[in-house]
């Protein structure tokens, strides 16, 4: 049977996993944090990219024969701009960068309202959209706009350093907020007005399609046969693990694709653009099939990752899930709670500006005891997830004038077995956690597709349900 390598960067950390539906194996797993210089966050992309091929040398080596394609997925929204021979203008910004505090607001006059972007686009208001990252450019930055020929979000530019094929994946346009979801092209008006140079935005390609054979240099390096291709797999890593969400065919699966984030929706034919679906936060971005992934982005594990972050480093050693686990389930008589909606949130640690601080200041705001312990910290922060997903499903139960009775919770976020636990309680639902490597999983269906050993996604999915495990929690 062909095996495919799926590259899935998350915005905690990123892995290399070489199989096929059936078995998978992770080969190298890698931190992807962020680098503060100066004072701006920034990713780094080269080191990322010697991650990526150190992986690939070691899936190539025990498989030499059997491997056929690549696909690489990423979060979303990241880009980065290049000259004309593909040379980065700007290091890769990180979309939790302060540069596009206050950007949502000064965008929005400028083109007509909030309502009208919305409607064009169906993508929610957040400040870390493409659309704001590249305003904040446009204004801090105007000879690196002025250099720049064109647009690659980061999955693009990583393919395009594997492959030399320079492509705009769908799914990751998508997420930009300057992505039409009617016409399945750019925004173009949006762009104009916005006095961004159209021919920076190229011509955009369906999950799935295959770029082209690894460079001769990278072949080289990672001991790959000839003949294996790159494919633009669902480039966004939620769309590829919406991909995977272990559904029958005719279900429209409510569904979480929980890691640093928690996005909750389900699948649609087409857009909802209305005043009540914007004022629910909802987003329409593009799945795999070409369908909208109509969702919610919640607050995920970023939260409890960043205290977790910050003791490790007070204490110089790491903390175990058990352990943390543990401690939580001695705390669950701890009534506190935070709204993980609430902005100050998404930012990084800093030396002078703590996640743990940012809990307390909520807390004292909110007239709840703050926390004492690591257990007590944990219990507020999935109190307050659970919580939000149960708004969540409320609000998507009003938009779509239905009931749902059950809730299916995949990627790596799904491990957190209390967390699982207190969401079918709190929404009542049956809650079916896995696959955890969700995402990987969604990024090989679509290799398997496009070359032409899946029939349809669906069959995809099919194949997930029977062979992937899944763990039931009742309310
Ligand atoms: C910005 C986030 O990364 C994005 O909205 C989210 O969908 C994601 O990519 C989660 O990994």
């Amino acid at each position: 049977m062909n095996k495919h390598i799926a590259i899935d960067l998350g915005a905690s950390n990123g892995r290399v996993l070489v199989g096929d539906l059936k078995q998978f194996e992770v080969v190298h797993r890698f931190v992807t944090h962020n680098d503060q210089i100066l004072g701006s966050f920034y990713w780094n992309l080269q080191s990322l990219f010697s991650e990526i091929k150190t992986g690939l040398k070691k899936a190539f080596a025990l498989y030499p024969d059997q491997i056929t394609s690549i696909g690489i997925d990423t979060w979303g929204v990241d880009y980065v701009l290049t000259d004309e021979k593909g040379g980065l203008v700007s290091l890769c910004y990180h979309y939790r960068d302060s540069r596009t505090d206050g950007m949502i607001e000064k965008v929005s006059s400028r083109l007509g309202g909030k309502m009208r972007i919305y409607e064009r686009t169906g993508i929610a208001f957040q400040p870390f959209n493409t659309l704001y990252q590249l305003a904040a450019m446009q204004q801090e930055r105007p000879d690196a706009m002025k250099a720049a020929r064109h647009y690659l979000s980061v999955p693009d530019l990583l393919a395009y350093w594997l492959c030399s094929v320079m492509k705009n994946e769908r799914t990751h346009a998508s997420t930009t907020q300057l992505y039409d979801p009617r016409t399945g092209d750019w925004a173009w008006d949006l762009i104009d007005e916005m006095q961004f140079d159209r021919s920076l935005f190229g011509r955009i390609v369906d999950s799935g399609t295959i770029l082209g054979p690894l460079t001769e240099e990278v072949a080289h390096e990672v001991c790959a046969p000839k003949g294996v291709v790159v494919i633009a797999s669902a480039a966004h890593d939620t769309a590829s693990a919406v991909a995977a969400v272990p559904a029958a065919e005719g279900e429209t699966p409510l569904y979480i694709s929980s890691g640093t984030w928690s996005l909750l929706g389900v699948e649609l034919a087409s857009p909802l653009t209305d005043a009540l679906t914007m004022e629910s936060g909802f987003t329409n971005e593009i799945a795999a099939s070409g369908n909208v992934r109509f969702l919610k982005n919640i607050m995920g594990m970023w939260i409890q990752q960043e205290c977790v972050r910050h003791w490790e480093r007070e204490e110089g050693q790491p903390i175990s899930w058990k352990e943390l686990d543990e401690q939580t389930l001695l705390c669950q008589d701890y009534q506190g709670y935070i709204d993980p909606a609430d902005g100050r949130f998404l930012k990084p640690n800093t030396y002078d500006n703590l996640m743990v601080d940012r809990i307390n200041g909520w807390c004292d705001e909110h007239g709840i005891a703050r926390p004492s312990s690591k257990g007590e910290y944990m219990v507020a922060i999935y109190r307050g997830l659970a919580r939000a997903y149960e708004k969540a499903i409320k609000d998507l139960e009003d938009v779509l004038k239905t009931k749902f009775t059950s809730l299916y919770i995949i990627g790596g976020g799904c491990k957190n077995e209390i967390l699982d636990q207190w969401t079918a309680s709190l929404t009542g639902l049956t809650v079916y956690a896995g696959p955890v490597e969700a995402t990987a999983l969604g990024n090989l269906v679509v290799q398997a597709w496009a070359t032409g050993e899946l029939s349809s996604l669906q069959e995809g999915r099919d194949r997930i349900r029977l062979e992937q495990k899944v763990k039931v929690f009742q309310s």
